[in-house]
Parts: C-alpha cells; sequence; structure tokens
C-alpha cells in the first residue's frame, strides 16, 4: 500500500484534497481525521502539516506527499519534486520599507525576518553575503514595524500583505513555488507512485483542456486543423451529409472562445466544446 501525506491546514490543504477527490480517491470528511485508508486504490493517506511532510517523505517513513516547494528545499529533505500541481502558485522574495535595499546585495549586515530560515541562509550562503536570520513562525510583514528585523523574506502571491504594511519587494524572486507532489530520489514503490502520479497528471490535464467537436467542409480540413491540431492528431470522421467531416480535438480551455471564433470565420458549424471529465494520456 502506497503511504501518501496530504496537507492537513493552510493554503495548500483545500486544492489538494480536490485534486485528489477528483483523482478518484477516498479523501477525509472530517478535519479530526488524521490518518485514511483507502483500500480500494491501495493507498493510504496521512494528513500532515504542510511543513512536516517533506520530512516524512524524505525520511522514508512515507512514500509521497504533497507540498509546496518552498516548504520542501527549506526542508532540506532528501525528496524531490516528481510533479508539478499547478495550484497555490506564489514567489518567495526580500521585502523592506522603501529606500533600505535595492538588490541582494544590500543585505549584508540586516537583519531577515523569516518563516523559511533553511532557504534564506542557502540563498545567502550561495551569495556569500553575511546577514542575521531572524525566525519567525508567520505573520512576518509586521516583524519589521515591531523593530525585530529590517528585511523580510517572504511568501507573496497579490502582493496584498505587503502593501497594507508599507512593505515592497526588491532583488530578484529567491523562488517561484506551487503545490508539487514529492518522493525519494529511489522510492521503493515505484509502480504505485506512477499511478498517482498519472492520476494527478489526469486531473492536471482534465483542468487543461476540453474536447471540442466541429462540422466543416473537406476542402477546408487542412486549414481547420491547423487552428486545433489536439494534442497528438486530431480525430476526422466521414459524415452521413457528402462532402461535411466531423472533427475532435483537444484544446486548451483558455484559448477556446478564441479558436471558436476562428474556426466559425473558416466556415465550422455545430462547434460543442466539452468539459474532459478524467484522462490518460
Ligand atoms: N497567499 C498564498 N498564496 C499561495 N500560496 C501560499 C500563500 N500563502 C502560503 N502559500 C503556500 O502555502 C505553503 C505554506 O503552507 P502553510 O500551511 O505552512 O502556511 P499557510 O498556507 O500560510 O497557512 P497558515 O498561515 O494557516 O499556517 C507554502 O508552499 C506557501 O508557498
Ligand atoms: O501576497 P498575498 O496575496 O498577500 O499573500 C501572501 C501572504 O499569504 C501568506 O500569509 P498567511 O495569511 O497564510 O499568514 P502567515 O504569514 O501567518 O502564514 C503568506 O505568508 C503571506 O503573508
Ligand atoms: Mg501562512
Amino acid at each position: 500500500m502506497l503511504r501518501v501525506a496530504v496537507p492537513n491546514k493552510g493554503s495548500l490543504s483545500e486544492m489538494a484534497v480536490v485534486m485528489l477527490k477528483e483523482a478518484g480517491y477516498t479523501v477525509r470528511r472530517d478535519s479530526k481525521e488524521l490518518v485514511l485508508v483507502d483500500a480500494d486504490n491501495d493507498i493510504e493517506f496521512f494528513y500532515l502539516r504542510p511543513r512536516d511532510i517533506a520530512v516524512y517523505v524524505g525520511s522514508g517513513t512515507l512514500d509521497a506527499g504533497i507540498t509546496g516547494r518552498d516548504l520542501l528545499l527549506d526542508s532540506g529533505a532528501n525528496a524531490s519534486e516528481v510533479l508539478r500541481l499547478g495550484f497555490a502558485r506564489s514567489t518567495f522574495r526580500f521585502a523592506s520599507v522603501p529606500g533600505v535595499a535595492e538588490s541582494a546585495a544590500d543585505l549584508a549586515g540586516k537583519r531577515i525576518a523569516t518563516s523559511y530560515a533553511g532557504l534564506v541562509r542557502a540563498h545567502l550562503a550561495e551569495r556569500s553575503i553575511e546577514a542575521e536570520v531572524v525566525r519567525l513562525d508567520g505573520a512576518v510583514e509586521t516583524s519589521i514595524t515591531l523593530g525585530v528585523a529590517d528585511v523580510i523574506a517572504d511568501v507573496v502571491e497579490t502582493g496584498t500583505t505587503l502593501r497594507n504594511q508599507g512593505l515592497v519587494t526588491f532583488g530578484e524572486p529567491i523562488l517561484v513555488s506551487e503545490g508539487v507532489l514529492v518522493a525519494r530520489p529511489q522510492p521503493t514503490q515505484e509502480d504505485r507512485l506512477e499511478v498517482l502520479k498519472r492520476r494527478l497528471s489526469g486531473v492536471i490535464t482534465a483542468r487543461t483542456y476540453v474536447m471540442m467537436d466541429y462540422d466543416i467542409r473537406v476542402e477546408l480540413i487542412d486549414r481547420a486543423t491547423k487552428i486545433t491540431p489536439g494534442l497528438e492528431s486530431p480525430t476526422v470522421s466521414p459524415l452521413h451529409h457528402e462532402g461535411y467531416v466531423a472533427v475532435r480535438a483537444m484544446v486548451p480551455r483558455k484559448g477556446m472562445n478564441r479558436i471558436m471564433d476562428e474556426l466559425y470565420g473558416l466556415g465550422a458549424r455545430g462547434i460543442l466544446v466539452t468539459d474532459i471529465a478524467a484522462c490518460r494520456l
């Protein structure tokens, strides 16, 4: 049975659970449930603190886990990213009151407050910058006002929290993060892990693409399939109505309206879009 860690709270938790559910797994119904066996799918889920997940996976106690790239790198655990999950996207950045620093070089001698001390220390060491790292649990944006730090390094998504505290980012982002599936470099249950990966990839594809169907005159088929090339090749079937074919292709959800307009302009009719409930490519 594959043993998998799932975030039990915080920004990653809800999206991780929704994704597992869409992938056909049993998910917990109440937040007091910490361990859940999904016997039908040969998998056991452990609901754990997001920050601890890479540690469990790296130590070999659990086979895989869902966490953030920033948490994985901060932990220094012997685990690596095996799939990007596309949710909880954020950057990890330095910030301060305007005028205090312009680039990483200005960090020398400063006090830097963060919840990600491992990540910040590694970043400073790579650049041979000597600075003091003040490790805090959260709400680090307030630490400058309260006088314990000159600079912060924290998760930035919309930038609202920083703005509310009168802070501005400086320098290049330390990291671009998102939810990821992590596992050990040489997993023991490789086949079972592959099934989990394939199921989660299926959810990502089903969210990213839609299925498009349309009818078009045979002589326009080459031009039409340039607009909808599909992932490998579109399906083209003859229609009872002579001179026409039906085309079916996956298209990116994001561009579907532009694609429909283009196809209609070319002469396609009966253009239908349907959601993909699940897939294995
Ligand atoms: N506003 C946000 N937008 C996107 N991702 C975020 C945001 N805040 C935190 N994260 C991500 O969530 C993970 C941290 O999860 P964790 O549960 O430790 O903190 P949290 O989401 O801030 O929750 P809490 O503050 O309730 O502890 C990291 O991967 C981080 O990048
Ligand atoms: O750029 P924004 O959209 O404002 O999001 C970023 C904020 O979200 C998270 O904080 P959270 O509310 O989880 O509090 P925390 O600092 O206590 O973790 C993160 O730590 C930042 O503070
Ligand atoms: Mg937080």
